[in-house]
């Protein structure tokens, strides 16, 4: 069917010809044959064939009433005047020179039955247009010269390609055409299968075979396909179609405005109400329980308020129609809350609720800023990315409140079942609605501020993904008209101001992310801890307990105590619990006070309020928590600064990691025995990372001599008779990537030679066998991680330079930046007095 002018039809056709419908290109219509001559045709072609080019055949539409069919050769439909100039093929084959269009299609399904008579039903796939050229055999079936008219390209040449503005009139044409099919999707009812049929057509085919599918889906008459049938000029099909396309668009304009709810509805809707509902808060709160549906889910509930009034209620059908229409009455169709959005309100708020977080607070303003401006904004969904506890949540919480809007999280760790997200059909036993629907009734309007919380641990199982059903939901060109399987009617969550949160991008699905604008939300600084713990934390749990600023006093240096020696964490959510826990303690010793009165407590022996005299007394107030008091409620410091304690011996270097929960500071050990030139590689290393330690080696090896390295016997290679072994601690975690690099060499180099790493100086960046090294990735949490271990010195990738901006100027001022081109500047910044100067220098 391939020659060189593209894909081509069998230049000879079986003609089948039928009164039944007219198929178009692109569409697919089932035929009933019962006719002798079309009965041959499938009975000798179509099921005697064995390669696909027998399945095409020549489908010619025919207008002539069916009630006078005889078994002569029906009428051929000229393509310049249908109807008058028709002429009987059987008088006579060579005179028809004229052109007969008609559609070449594909028979895809083949049925037969004997009742009530014999007959076939056929399935037919229309591909191009024909002409006939002339007819070779009438007998038993009729057979054709043709002449292929359509191009077959067009269904396999992605959409947007083909017509395009530039094509004059006709790309205007295309165009015009393209906006009205959109126009009247967006009047239907996507939950319908034809109508997500042509939403999906539409955004795949290109336009000019439109008016082809277009005209075999909506509305028609054959009178009106065969006129978009015998349009052979694109330009013309068009024109044809066109019409058509408005006609349906302005008829259902008119039914929506006719299906407005009359006065009669609205009374039977309310005598149905009290019957079913007669205490519900629906009819409490609205007298008109019709408001509170838009009219498409009304005509959908109607039917069923009336069955459910006739229904006896021991029928267990009875139970799930009910949760249906609580469901329905119970939703926000109609209900939103009004916007009230000042920006420097908002912005007041925002600094007010949050402290530090200065980029994802300017881009949060903006965002708002724009909404205000243009009120229909659509999109994008903002997602705040960062560790734990750095107040992901807790800014979208604020958003709702600048907003003035209904705020509802919902949790989708560990979602693995799509229908979390869009329902169960009701057909299921115990069948639910979607998190959504249900998150859209727990907060009463159809504009709330949705966090969706977690998205990077979405799951994937054998109930579906429910990463694909999001999208969905997320994506501002289809939510207007979300079904949720429960519900089965549309809804709009066009209104609904999504937000994500994640901790990682790695993890989120790229159709997903793709929908989103990422918000990095990096940990925060010691002092930034110390002035959010002070500003917000403190005061909340106060609050949160019972307690007040004259009951219980943290003063600053025992907030940094908590910070340093208690928690490690990028954000500050145990910092809270730590501060919860002492509230407790507090609240404790407060209750006990209270209960005890002594006559003595206002004149205690000791001027200081110290925490010790609880025991024998009730506590002067405040109570200041002081290392003594701290040490009593928390317990012995959780974390020792224990930096220089363990970089006491040769072989221990200490690296910077990243990980979700934000940066890490990570120890590299090797220790080297007797051997034949092993490595042991231990602390569930992923590949990656193995690999970094076989080229940290041999670079070691071909770098020896000039090093000065020796092994355990003194000899020139330093793996020679010897194993090593290399092992990163808190073996139980998981690690890889390649930033660890450098901390190998250093950590062997300093094996190999017997000196000591510098104590205070942590390192990250990737190395080459050149000896180079790479830039990495985390900066900004590694350094931070760093600094809050002690770290004074820091070796980096010179390309990470630039990243070292985004580190606050507190921070920057407390270290000392190394950054560095090739591994021997790390060795020399990484050894007291440098390491030996031979001169590497990179191009990269
Ligand atoms: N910059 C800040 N200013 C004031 N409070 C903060 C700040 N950052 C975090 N918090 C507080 O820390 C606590 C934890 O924050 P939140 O729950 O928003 O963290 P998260 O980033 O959403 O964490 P997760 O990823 O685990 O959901 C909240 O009580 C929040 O108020």
């Amino acid at each position: 069917m391939t020659s060189g002018s593209g894909i081509q039809i069998p230049s000879r056709l079986p003609l089948l010809l039928t009164h039944e419908g007219v198929l178009l290109p692109g569409s697919t219509v089932r035929f009933s044959v019962d006719s002798p001559r079309n009965m041959h045709l499938v009975s000798h072609r179509l099921l005697k064939g064995t390669s696909l080019k027998s399945t095409i055949i020549g489908v010619i539409p025919n207008t002539r009433d069916p009630e006078h069919d005889t078994d002569d050769l029906p009428s051929l439909h000229n393509c310049f005047e249908a109807q008058e100039r028709t002429v009987v093929i059987s008088a006579s084959l060579l005179r028809l020179s004229f052109c007969r269009i008609g559609t070449a299609g594909i028979a895809v399904q083949v049925v037969g039955s004997n009742w009530p008579k014999p007959h076939y039903t056929l399935l037919i796939t229309g591909l191009c247009r024909f002409s006939v050229t002339s007819l070779l055999k009438e007998r038993p079936f009729v057979l054709a010269e043709v002449e292929q008219l359509d191009k077959l390209e067009q269904y396999t040449s992605p959409a947007g390609e083909g017509v395009t503005a530039e094509d004059g009139e006709l790309g205007e044409l295309s165009q015009k055409f393209h906006q009205a099919a959109i126009q009247l999707l967006g009047m239907l009812d996507m939950s319908v299968p034809v109508v997500a049929k042509l939403r999906r057509l539409l955004d795949s085919l290109p336009r000019e075979t439109l008016p082809d599918v277009v005209a075999s889906m909506i509305r028609t008459s054959n009178k009106e396909k065969l006129q978009v049938l015998d349009a052979v000029s694109l330009e013309e099909r068009f024109k044809k179609a066109l019409p058509m396309l408005t006609r349906q668009i302005e008829g259902l304009k008119l039914l929506q405005k006719t299906r407005k709810i009359s006065p009669d509805t609205e009374k039977r809707v309310t005598n149905i109400f009290i019957s079913l509902f007669p205490f519900s808060r629906v009819l409490l709160k609205f007298k008109k329980p019709c408001s509170l549906f838009d009219p498409s889910s009304l005509w959908i509930a109607l039917p069923r308020f009336a069955r459910l009034k006739k229904m006896p209620q021991s029928m267990p059908e009875y139970a799930l129609t009910r949760n249906y229409l609580d469901l329905m009455v119970e939703l926000p169709w109609n209900k939103s809350t009004k916007d009230c959005l000042d920006i420097r309100a908002a912005r007041t708020l925002l600094d007010n609720d949050h402290y530090a977080m200065d980029k994802l607070k300017r881009r949060v303003l903006e965002y708002l800023a724009v909404r205000q401006l243009k009120t229909s904004l659509k999109g994008p969904i903002l997602c705040f990315v960062g560790p734990p506890g750095v107040g992901k949540t807790s800014v979208g919480r604020s958003i709702a409140r600048t907003l003035g809007r209904e705020f509802h999280r919902i949790a989708l760790g560990g979602v693995c079942d799509q229908s979390d997200i869009r329902g169960h059909r009701r057909t299921y036993v115990g069948s639910m609605p979607g998190r959504i629907i249900n998150g859209l009734k727990t907060v009463g309007v159809n504009n709330p501020v949705f966090l969706l919380d977690e998205v990077d641990k979405l799951g994937k199982s054998l109930q579906g993904d429910p990463a694909a059903a999001l999208l969905e939901v997320l994506d501002p060109e289809q939510n207007h008209s979300f079904t949720d399987h429960y519900l089965n009617v549309a809804f709009d969550l066009s209104q609904v101001l999504f937000i994500a949160t994640a901790n990682a991008t790695a993890t989120i699905p790229p159709a997903l992310l793709d929908r989103m604008e990422v918000l990095q939300v990096p940990g925060y600084t010691q002092e930034e801890k110390v002035e959010i713990a002070h500003r917000h934390l403190i005061p909340n749990q106060l609050e949160q307990h019972g307690l007040t600023p004259q009951q219980l006093q943290i003063p600053q240096n025992t907030t940094t105590d908590i910070i340093g020696r208690y928690t490690r964490e990028a954000g500050v959510r145990s910092l809270e619990r730590k501060i919860g826990a002492i509230c407790r303690a507090v609240a404790v010793k407060v209750a006990e006070g209270h209960r005890v009165p002594r006559s003595d407590a206002s004149t205690p022996e000791s001027p200081r309020r110290h925490w010790q005299l609880f025991n024998a007394a009730p506590p002067e107030m405040p109570i200041v928590i002081d290392h003594t008091a701290l040490k009593d409620i928390l317990g012995p410091p959780v974390f020792e600064m224990e930096v220089s304690e363990r970089l006491t011996l040769p072989g221990v270097a200490l690296g910077l990691a990243w990980t979700p929960l934000g940066g890490e500071i990570m120890f590299v050990e090797a220790s080297r025995m007797e051997g034949e030139g092993q490595l042991t590689l231990t602390g569930q290393l992923g590949d990656v990372m193995k690999e970094s330690a076989h080229l940290a080696i041999s670079w070691l090896r071909a770098n020896a001599k000039v090093y000065k390295l020796t092994n355990i016997v003194g000899g020139p290679d330093p793996l020679e008779g010897t194993d090593i072994h290399l092992h990163f601690p808190a073996g139980a975690v998981t690690k890889d990537g390649p930033s660890a690099g450098v901390t190998i060499v250093t950590c062997l180099a300093s094996l190999f030679s017997g000196r000591l790493v510098r104590s205070d100086v942590a390192m990250t960046g990737e190395i080459t066998l050149r000896g180079l090294v790479l830039p990495v990735g985390g900066i900004k949490d590694k350094v931070l991680a760093a600094h809050r271990a002690g770290v004074k010195r820091i070796i980096l990738p010179k390309r990470n330079e630039k990243d070292l901006e985004e580190i606050p100027a507190n921070v920057r001022a407390d270290l000392d930046f190394v950054t560095t081109k090739n591994l021997d500047e790390v060795l020399n910044a990484a050894f007291d007095g440098g390491f030996t100067h031979p001169q590497l220098t990179s191009k990269l």
